[in-house]
């Protein structure tokens, strides 16, 4: 199930819900407020015997009220959640988008262009331990234990930030820290202007870490990072678009809260420039320019930010979905 752009769900004033798939009680949007509902497929409490809400019983007898046993309080608060969902929600099944927008919403609510850098950041440092080789590590919300490795240093602020959203969706419907870190990231990405990257959700987390040194240090050259990402299953045009990541956060690409394709125009700037006498950058951001093929790739994305974007949003996707296990049910 994938988050797509579709039509925002809430199109009018009525908010007129599928039937439980239960008790096909119905219920509806009315001046005095929304009447709770259980959103199609979300069965309705198993242990509660559902009393068929028939015509005539009045608007204070619908579903959700005190005297319905039809809903249960948790699919009042989320039903509650239904007017504000975000248009970007998957109409094939209203019960899984409805998950997917939980979620959305979740980790909007807690992110800000501010908060926007440490949380990308911490998507590949989940995500970057895949090897592709040892079929270890990948998206799978290890990061929760690897908060303490050097290589990490400073995510566990942006752990706590989205630890906050966490709490708030599991009330309404458990999210593992895997699919919840690579929904943050995209709206991150989003959040400051790149692209609206759908994100398939149904990771299932791990239970310990992911080995260690699988990330790649700052002091690598061009043929390094190429078989370090190589080894993650990427191919060099897949490393260069996704360092492209830097453009936003302290490293001195562009705005750090604005995400576009300032990266790679900064990386072609001669002499190397420098901000109040720093050097801009990572020594690995500039190693890629020292090699032809990441060089011609770079010129493109400094050209084409339509193509970076375009690149970058099918990066990302690789990225998050690398070594990921999958829920069946
Ligand atoms: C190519 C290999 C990479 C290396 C060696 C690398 C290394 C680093 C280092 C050392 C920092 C500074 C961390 C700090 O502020 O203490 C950083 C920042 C960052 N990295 Fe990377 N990175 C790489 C690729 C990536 C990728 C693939 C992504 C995301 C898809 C990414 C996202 C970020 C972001 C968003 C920041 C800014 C964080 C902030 O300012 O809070 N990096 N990176
Ligand atoms: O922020 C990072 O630090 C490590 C490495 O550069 C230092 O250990 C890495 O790969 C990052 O993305």
């Amino acid at each position: 199930m994938e988050l797509t752009n579709i039509p925002h769900l809430a199109s009018s004033s009525n908010f007129f819900f599928s039937s439980c798939s239960r008790c096909s009680c119905r219920g509806r949007r009315t001046e005095k407020a929304v009447i709770a509902v259980s959103v199609a497929g979300i069965r309705c409490g198993a242990d509660s015997a559902c009393s068929e809400i028939t015509e005539q019983q009045n608007l204070d007898s619908l579903p959700g009220s005190k005297n319905s046993r039809c809903y249960r309080r948790r699919d009042f608060a989320a039903a509650a959640l239904i007017p504000f969902l975000l248009p970007r929600v998957d109409m094939a099944s209203a019960a899984e988008s409805y998950d997917a927008s939980i979620i959305q919403n979740g980790a909007r609510n807690v992110l800000s262009k501010v908060k926007a850098a440490g949380v990308l950041r911490l998507v590949f440092h989940d995500a970057g331990t895949f090897d592709v080789a040892e079929k270890s590590g990948g998206m799978n919300g290890s990061i929760i234990y690897e908060v303490d490795r050097p290589e990490n240093a400073g995510l566990s602020k942006s752990l706590k930030i989205l630890q906050k959203a966490k709490e708030g969706i599991d009330q309404i419907q458990k999210v593992s820290w895997a699919d919840l870190i690579a929904v943050a990231g995209a709206e991150a990405v989003a959040l400051c202007g790149g692209p609206e990257i759908p994100v398939r959700l149904g990771r299932l987390d791990s239970s310990i870490a992911d080995p260690v040194g699988k990330l790649p240090e700052e002091t690598l050259d061009a043929v390094a990072l190429k078989t370090s990402f190589r080894n993650k299953g990427f191919s060099t045009q897949e490393m260069v678009v996704l360092s492209g990541a830097h453009t936003i956060g302290g490293k001195g690409f562009g705005n750090p809260n604005v995400f576009d394709n300032s990266y790679f125009k900064v990386l072609l700037e001669k002499p190397r420039p420098t901000s109040s006498g720093m050097p801009i950058g990572l020594p690995t951001d500039w190693a890629l320019t020292e090699d032809d093929e990441c060089l011609r790739w770079i010129n493109i994305y400094a050209e084409d930010q339509a193509k970076f974007f375009a690149d970058f949003q099918d990066a990302y996707t690789k990225l998050v979905n690398s070594g990921a296990s999958w829920r069946t049910a």
